[in-house]
């Protein structure tokens, strides 16, 4: 199946020499969510830039619905809606008049219909006619998101949706993504927040200086990667883990009163009864267990490290 937008060996080398894109390669279906992390300068924003024509690859190409983003520009460029990491709006236009006038850029008639649909969406509708500068940050980057939704766009960039916002502007934000997602808004964002890809994306592409290292399903990437710990904690404290135990990866916490144990979630066998029944053969009682699932977090930092030393 062809996606809605094909990327194909893109590369970048500005003019400065810098490497930002090699050999990009991916496929985003309609109505995904893709979220792309990446450490500072891994070349997140210059891909999205080229997709949306605001920089010039010097390799491969980008398709938008099957329109080839250079030779097909206009086309291309109508499908696409761009919120920006900077908030740049026109301080003194009012809400209505800055989301219309967007509309006028990619050569759309007026629909005053679809700016109010827009707007009342985003809960914007009360603020239609206050001056941008008189709202709040929230209210600003709602604004964006309108005017990069005022040309009906089928595919939505966010670049960095919710860089330096406190957690209840971020949680706003996921909640107009997950709406725009229930409208069938393709939408592909870039974060450093891991939380916010663990917590919105389909699927999860990671960039590493200029490399696509893997683009996969987030439960998936979550599975395969995702360990797991288990916590034992004793009744009575050990001084060191019984030399029967030795080699299984135990550690024992200092005060010798909690012992844990790192497993994969997807072996075919944890070693978790087999452990909780040696423990009792020694006659070590076990006062409590729990476990905890890595986070995503901690799968990227390790990917970005494999990625690093290979
Ligand atoms: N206009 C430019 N001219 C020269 N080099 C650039 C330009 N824009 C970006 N770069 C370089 O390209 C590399 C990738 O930058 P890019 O902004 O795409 O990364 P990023 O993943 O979006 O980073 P961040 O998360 O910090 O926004 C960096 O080394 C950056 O310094």
């Amino acid at each position: 199946m062809t996606g809605i937008i094909e990327i194909d060996n893109l590369s970048k080398q500005y003019d400065s020499g810098t490497k930002a894109l090699s050999d990009v390669t991916m496929s985003i279906e309609e109505g995904e969510i893709i979220a792309l992390l990446g450490p500072n300068g891994a070349g997140k924003t210059t891909l999205i830039s080229i997709i949306c024509g605001l920089v010039v690859p010097t390799g491969g190409t980008v398709r938008v619905d099957g329109h080839d983003i250079r030779t097909d520009w206009r086309a291309a460029r109508k499908l696409i809606g761009l919120v920006p990491q900077e908030i740049a709006l026109e301080p003194f236009e009012t809400v209505f008049n800055s989301v219309r006038f967007t509309r006028g850029l990619y050569g759309e008639g007026r629909d005053d219909a679809h700016i109010e649909q827009v707007l009342r969406s985003l809960a914007l509708w009360d603020k239609r006619d206050a001056p941008t500068k008189d709202l709040s940050g929230g209210m600003k980057r709602r604004v964006l998101i309108a005017k990069a939704l005022a040309h009906r766009p089928k595919v939505l960039f966010l670049d960095e949706p919710t860089a330096g916002v406190d957690v209840t502007l971020r949680r706003e934000m996921w909640q107009v993504v997950e709406q725009l997602r229930r409208e069938g808004v393709t939408i592909i964002l870039t974060t450093h927040y891991l939380e916010e890809a663990e917590e919105m994306a389909d699927r999860v592409g990671v960039i590493s200086k200029g490399q696509l290292l893997l683009i996969r399903p987030k439960d998936e990437l979550m599975r395969e990667f995702g360990r797991k710990t288990l916590t034992i904690e004793l009744d009575e404290a050990l001084h060191a883990i019984p030399p029967e135990l030795l080699g299984r990866g135990l550690e024992l916490a200092p005060e010798g009163d909690r012992i844990t144990y790192n497993y994969d979630t997807t072996a075919e066998r944890t070693g978790i009864a087999r452990l909780l029944g040696e423990l009792a053969t020694l006659g070590i009682t076990v006062r409590d267990v729990s476990t905890r699932q890595s986070s995503l977090e901690e799968v990227f930092i390790s990917l970005v490290q494999e990625g690093e030393a290979a």
